[in-house]
This record gives C-alpha cells, sequence and structure tokens, in this order.
C-alpha cells in the first residue's frame, strides 16, 4: 500500500501553549489508524492540523505535512480549500449541527449527490427510508439514520481518499454504533479509503482499525498494529491503559483512567518524559530529557527504557 499522508514533527500551539508536540505518523491508502487518548491529549488538533481548520490564534509548523506526494504547507489557501473539499471527507459528531433542520434529507443529500445510484446507496447501508420518505425532515429520523447518512455523504459524496472521524459514534446506542463501525469498513474496502479514526473506545479499535496512535499531551507516545499494541505494548502509559482494562475490550469500553495527573507542559520546554510523574518505571534521565522518537517502519515509541531495550 503507497503512503497517503506523512506527517513528520508536527507542532501545533494555541496563543503559545502546545497542544501537538513533534507528532509523526504515516497512513498508507486504504489503512485506517485509531487515534486514542484521553481527553486534552491533542487528537482534535491532530486532525484540524490535517485539515488546516484550526482557530485564529493556534499556530502550526511540522517538518514535513506531505498529502499524496504534495507538501501541504506550500499549498495556497485556495489550493488548500479544494483538497479538504474534494479529497478529505469529515464525518461530524453530531448530525444535528451539520444537516439543517428546514428542508428535507432527502433533498439536501441530493445537494450533495445527485447521482442514479442514490437510491441504491442508501439501501445498500439500510438508509431505504430516506428514499421512501422524501418529504421528511431531520427531526422524523432517528438519530443513528441521521449519523449512517453523514458517513455515507463525507464517503460518497465527493469521494475523498481520507476520511477523518473524530468520535462519530460517542453518542449513539451500541446497535446503532455497530452499523456505523460496519458501514466504515464496507467504504473502506470499497473505495479504498484511508481513514483517521479518532475515538475514547477501545472496543472500536480493535473493530476497525489497523493501526494505533496512542496521544499523550500532546505527543504521539506510541504507533503500533492493532496486534502490537493490545499484545505486545512499549509504552508504560499504553501498558497503563490496557492494564486499567477490566476484562478487557467489550463494546463501549472507555479508556481506563490511571493515577496521577497530565503533566502541563505549558511552556513548551523539554522538560523530561511527559509522562513521568505518573510512570512506575521512571528513571532520572525520564525527568530531565525528553524521549525522542524511536521510528521503527511507519511505527513509533518516545520512551527512554524503550530506547534502552533498542
Ligand atoms: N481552540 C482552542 N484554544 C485554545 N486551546 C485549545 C483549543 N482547542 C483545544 N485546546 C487545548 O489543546 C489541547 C488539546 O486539545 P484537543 O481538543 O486537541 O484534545 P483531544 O485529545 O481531542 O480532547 P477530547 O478527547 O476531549 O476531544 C488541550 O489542552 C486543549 O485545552
Amino acid at each position: 500500500m503507497a503512503d497517503l499522508l506523512t506527517i513528520a514533527d508536527l507542532h501545533v500551539d494555541y496563543a503559545g501553549r502546545p497542544a501537538v508536540q513533534g507528532v509523526s505518523l504515516t497512513l498508507r491508502r486504504g489503512e485506517i489508524l485509531g487515534l486514542v487518548g484521553e481527553s486534552g491529549s491533542g487528537k482534535t488538533t491532530l486532525c484540524s492540523a490535517i485539515t488546516n481548520v484550526l482557530p485564529a490564534g493556534a499556530r502550526v509548523r511540522a517538518a514535513e505535512m506531505r498529502f499524496d506526494g504534495r507538501e501541504l504547507s506550500e499549498l495556497s489557501y485556495e489550493e488548500m480549500r479544494r483538497i479538504r473539499a474534494s479529497r478529505i471527507g469529515l464525518v461530524p459528531q453530531r448530525p444535528m449541527t451539520s444537516l439543517s433542520p428546514s428542508s428535507p434529507v432527502l433533498r439536501q443529500l441530493r445537494w450533495y449527490h445527485d447521482g442514479s445510484d442514490l437510491a441504491d446507496l442508501l439501501g445498500q447501508v439500510g438508509l431505504k427510508a430516506v428514499i421512501d420518505r422524501p418529504r421528511d425532515y431531520p427531526h422524523r429520523f432517528s438519530g443513528g439514520q441521521l449519523q449512517r447518512l453523514l458517513v455515507v455523504l463525507a464517503a460518497l459524496a465527493r469521494k475523498p481518499d481520507l476520511l477523518i472521524a473524530d468520535e462519530p459514534t460517542t453518542t449513539l446506542d451500541a446497535t446503532v454504533q455497530a452499523q456505523v463501525l460496519r458501514l466504515l469498513l464496507d467504504l473502506r474496502d470499497r473505495l479504498g479509503l484511508a481513514m483517521l479514526y479518532v475515538t475514547h473506545d477501545l472496543a472500536v479499535v480493535a473493530q476497525i482499525c489497523d493501526r494505533i496512535g496512542v496521544m499523550y499531551s500532546g505527543r504521539l507516545v506510541e504507533s503500533g498494529t492493532v496486534d502490537q499494541i493490545f499484545n505486545a505494548p512499549r509504552h508504560p502509559y499504553t501498558q497503563a491503559l490496557l492494564a486499567a482494562l477490566p476484562g478487557r475490550t467489550r463494546p463501549g469500553q472507555r479508556l481506563g483512567t490511571i493515577p496521577g495527573d497530565v503533566h502541563r507542559d505549558v511552556s513548551g520546554r523539554a522538560a523530561g518524559c511527559a509522562f513521568a510523574s505518573r510512570c512506575p518505571v521512571a528513571f532520572a534521565r525520564c525527568h530531565e530529557e525528553d524521549p525522542r522518537p524511536i521510528v521503527t517502519g511507519a511505527d513509533v515509541v518516545r520512551c527512554h527504557r524503550a530506547e534502552e531495550k533498542e
């Protein structure tokens, strides 16, 4: 599989306060990368930096941000807008913020996709009701139907190469969540889409992702295949997260909580490993020096202990 997205040493600050620090990752065509990490670890900021939709006041710098062979930082605003509109699809978290309440769902859908295959597509994902009820407004459909509709829209309206889904199933019950996940996998298989899937839910990650990236305090502290991360995690934070899961992954299983507070590196100075104060195996160097990323193939780990074992 060819690389679709390559990010090297990405930093994002909000008014001088670091939110993403030195993240490097690669996403291949057709691959689903799950991004996990506790609240505030920088997952949404990373996705927003890729699509260039950061709020005013955010500052981005990166050694490389390459999408399908083109360096994103070299594109004009208009070129970036075109890529975002046509090649990168975003699945929003809440359907009601994305659909107009004052227009029938079918009409809105036809704004984006008016092909003769529409009825067929909707039928395939259990949304024939949208065709059968052409005059029904969004409030007449269930949250699950609307969420599936938005996934279809994001993926089909413009046939993107990359789909970014930021917690698209958080508000859904388990049955609808399973439908949305099946739909995403089906779209990946049919269209060869790559996906960046942000979630707190490790069961989802185990179900649909090929690889996992674990974020902690703005850093990508570890990435690897699902099998590597679940069965041989190298970073003590990943190990702690998995150890804190009672009975491992059940549907709806959120990330485990681990003792201590997230280290806040507000100054942006290298002040040791961000996880050192909570880490059960930290040693002197961990409090003094931020570990550098150790890259193996497409994967990375940022930990002095892991470095010692290399
Ligand atoms: N618009 C903003 N202005 C200033 N700081 C922000 C802004 N958005 C996010 N941050 C800060 O950046 C850091 C990373 O936040 P981000 O939302 O990317 O994390 P996250 O992992 O996506 O969290 P969650 O899982 O809760 O969505 C946090 O410290 C957050 O407070």
